[in-house]
């Protein structure tokens, strides 16, 4: 069973028809990316699959007992609390220290336990963030916009994190991203939004559809064309899902 399953979700919010038909599955540990311009409804078809939204119209099928970590765009913490990195991670909830350990190890934050909060650095907050969505050992992880805020390099490192997470945790990803050539590329699948799903499939599938060339450009084809000649030979590499050519990525990102 997928983990999610919309069929023809309909959202309207304040009167407007935000949602239009959107028929969507999350499968079991696989990595899908939304992409989409300002406005399109990706934060919106996030909440509709939290659970925080309800469709007008359409249907959303949870699989029963689903588990879902979620990664914020961002958290205000206030910068004069003393808190580290361990007790923020036992909030709201006490967590054993053993388990926020292995949160941070996933996450690749292992050395920041004792740390305040105050004094991490973007790409290291995130990593916090993504630990403590890791503490419930979701099915399904998802991320909006997490690396908002992150230079370039950051995000790189950032995805390829999620990469490993996925194929240490075998948890599906779900995420929304504007660095459409750095997130479709650590994309197994990716859906093209603007209030309907315009177009989805591989990532090179879409960044050729007619329907993602209008709402985007070309911009990426460079990239993707380096993550397919790289995936093409990627014989010799140790995991089918990892890819192995993260530092192609990075620098097809740059
Ligand atoms: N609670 C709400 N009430 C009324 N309209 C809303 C509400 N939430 C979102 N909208 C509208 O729905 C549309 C889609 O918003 P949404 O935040 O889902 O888009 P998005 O693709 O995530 O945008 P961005 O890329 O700018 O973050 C926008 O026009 C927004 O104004």
């Amino acid at each position: 069973m997928n983990l999610v399953e919309l069929t023809r979700a309909t959202v309207r919010l304040g009167g407007q028809t935000v949602l239009e038909n959107v028929d969507l599955s999350v499968r079991a540990a696989e990595i899908l990316t939304i992409v989409g311009p300002n406005g399109s409804g990706k934060s919106t078809l996030l909440r509709t699959i939290i659970g925080a939204v309800k469709p007008s119209a359409g249907q959303v099928v949870r699989k029963p007992g689903l588990r879902i970590g979620y990664v914020p765009q961002k958290l205000h913490i206030d910068p004069t609390l003393p808190l580290t990195v361990r007790r923020f991670l036992s909030l709201p909830e006490h967590v054993s220290d053993t388990a926020a350990a292995e949160a941070l190890d996933h996450a690749g934050a292992e050395c920041l336990s004792r740390q305040q909060m105050a004094s991490l650095s973007g790409g290291q907050f995130q990593r916090v963030l993504l630990a403590r969505a890791l503490l419930s050992k979701p099915d399904l992880l998802i991320l909006d916009e997490a690396t908002q805020g992150l230079d370039q390099p950051g995000s790189a490192a950032f995805y390829r994190q999620i990469e490993t997470v996925r194929r240490e945790l075998g948890c599906a990803v779900l995420m929304v991203s504007h660095e459409l050539h750095v997130v479709m590329a650590a994309s197994d699948r990716v859906i093209c939004l603007n209030g309907h799903v315009c177009c989805e499939g591989a990532p090179e599938h879409v960044a050729s559809a007619p329907e993602y060339r209008a709402l985007f450009g070309t911009g990426t084809q460079g990239a993707l064309a380096l993550y397919r000649h790289e995936h093409n030979h990627s014989h010799d590499h140790e995991h089918a899902h990892d890819h192995g050519h993260s530092h192609d990525k990075d620098r097809a990102a740059s």
